[in-house]
């Protein structure tokens, strides 16, 4: 079998799909993006063509090493998008070959649902209350929601009382019927991290995502030993040799690599194994569509250590289409009660409705994150 097309979809409301195509008519699909960039990623992926058409998609390791090493250059947000939606393309084809889900060539299933949860609140959080009450109404009891809006680097005592009180509401309302994990969404300064972090503790929050910058990692060790909050990161983080750094220093006590992101399906249960060697739990991060989730599901259900599963159905970011809109099998992807069962399709058990994609795919907008700003003019991370 030889790989001979590769073509690529970016499709509302910022996803990007591609389809593999091959001489037996077999076709694999994949989900390379950077949410804001997938133009960028779009024309890597087309990049990487030169090492793909022609060849045998069976070959899944030795494609990946290909495409990572043989560039010279390695790594990075683009890259390893590029390279995570062929992957997650050639292991659809190679389900597909052999009729069996990608979970069944892994090992085989080592729990027999996963819990995911939901986002509450949008970008600046708010109505977090009613957020939560609504998907309690559907038997979700796990949620995310942003910590902050725009903080500055040393910032006032109003700004982190308002960040608390949006969390202590939350815990007087539910109380421990629910778990939510707050996401720092980079957007907090170390020194403010260790301030925030002490003054949530009191909430117990599940966890705290990003709660520096990536390239802040060397905190997460301090900020670890002044809390009893776990930490959590990883969205930001392309491949075992970023993770490797953060096992090394340690102060994670969630990984949350993204399978269209951080090298694919390949490289993801290869960070999973390195995370569970550290005892730190595997979450994968998920805001996109649903060859993004499918991947971080057959994932989830061989890696021993995966805890807990991010899906986007309803997020703020799905605007103009939401998670299921392109898929045929939408049952496979039943939610009950926040718990997903293994996806028992070949591949990656997602079937693309593709003339939909196409479709959609004409109405395709450039999806741009805001670009935010402090009182005082200056780019605030958002
Ligand atoms: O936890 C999450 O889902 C992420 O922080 C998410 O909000 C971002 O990755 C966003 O998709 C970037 O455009
Ligand atoms: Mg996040």
């Amino acid at each position: 079998m030889k790989i001979t097309r590769l073509t690529t979809y970016r499709v509302p409301p910022r996803w990007m799909l591609l389809k593999i195509e091959t001489d037996e008519g077999v076709t694999g699909w994949g989900e390379p993006v950077i949410e804001g960039r997938a133009r960028t990623v779009e024309a890597a992926v087309h990049e990487l063509s030169d090492y793909l058409v022609g060849k045998d998609p069976g070959r899944i390791n030795d494609l990946w090493q290909t495409m990572y090493r043989a560039g010279f250059y390695r790594g990075g947000p683009i890259l390893m998008s590029a390279i995570a939606g062929v992957d997650q393309a050639l292991w659809d084809i190679k389900g597909k070959v052999l009729g069996q889900p990608v979970y069944e060539l892994l090992g085989g299933l080592v729990r027999d649902r996963m819990k995911t949860y939901s986002w509450v609140g949008g970008d600046r959080p708010a109505e977090l209350i009613a957020g939560i009450g609504a998907l309690r109404e559907a038997g979700f009891d796990t949620f995310k929601m942003n910590g902050t809006e725009e903080l500055g680097i040393i910032d006032n005592a109003r700004k982190i009382d308002q960040a608390v009180a949006r969390v202590a509401e939350v815990r007087a309302k539910f109380g421990s019927e629910i778990e939510f994990g707050v996401d720092f969404h980079g957007r907090v300064s170390a020194p403010m991290a260790k301030v925030l972090l002490r003054e949530l503790e009191p909430y117990r929050p599940l966890f705290v995502e990003e709660p520096v910058l990536a390239e802040q990692d060397e905190y997460y060790r301090a900020l670890a030993d002044a809390t009893s909050i776990p930490l959590a990161a990883g969205e930001r983080m392309y491949s075992r040799f970023d993770f490797k750094r953060v096992f090394e220093r340690g102060g994670l006590a969630i990984v949350q690599p993204d399978l269209s992101h951080a090298g694919g399906i390949t490289e993801c249960v290869k960070i999973a194994a390195m995370a569970e060697a550290h005892d730190i739990a595997f979450a994968p991060h998920c805001p996109l569509g649903p060859v993004a989730l499918a991947s971080c599901l057959q994932v989830d259900f061989v890696a021993h250590n995966a805890v807990l599963q991010e899906q986007s159905m309803g997020i703020h970011y799905n605007q103009g289409a939401e998670l299921l809109d392109y898929v045929k099998n939408k049952e496979d992807f039943l939610l009950s009660s926040g718990w997903i069962r293994p996806l028992p399709k070949p591949g990656l058990g997602v079937e693309i409705d593709e003339e939909r994609v196409i479709e959609a795919s004409r109405a395709a907008t450039d999806w741009r994150n805001p670009v935010w700003r402090h009182a005082d003019g200056s780019v605030a991370e958002w």
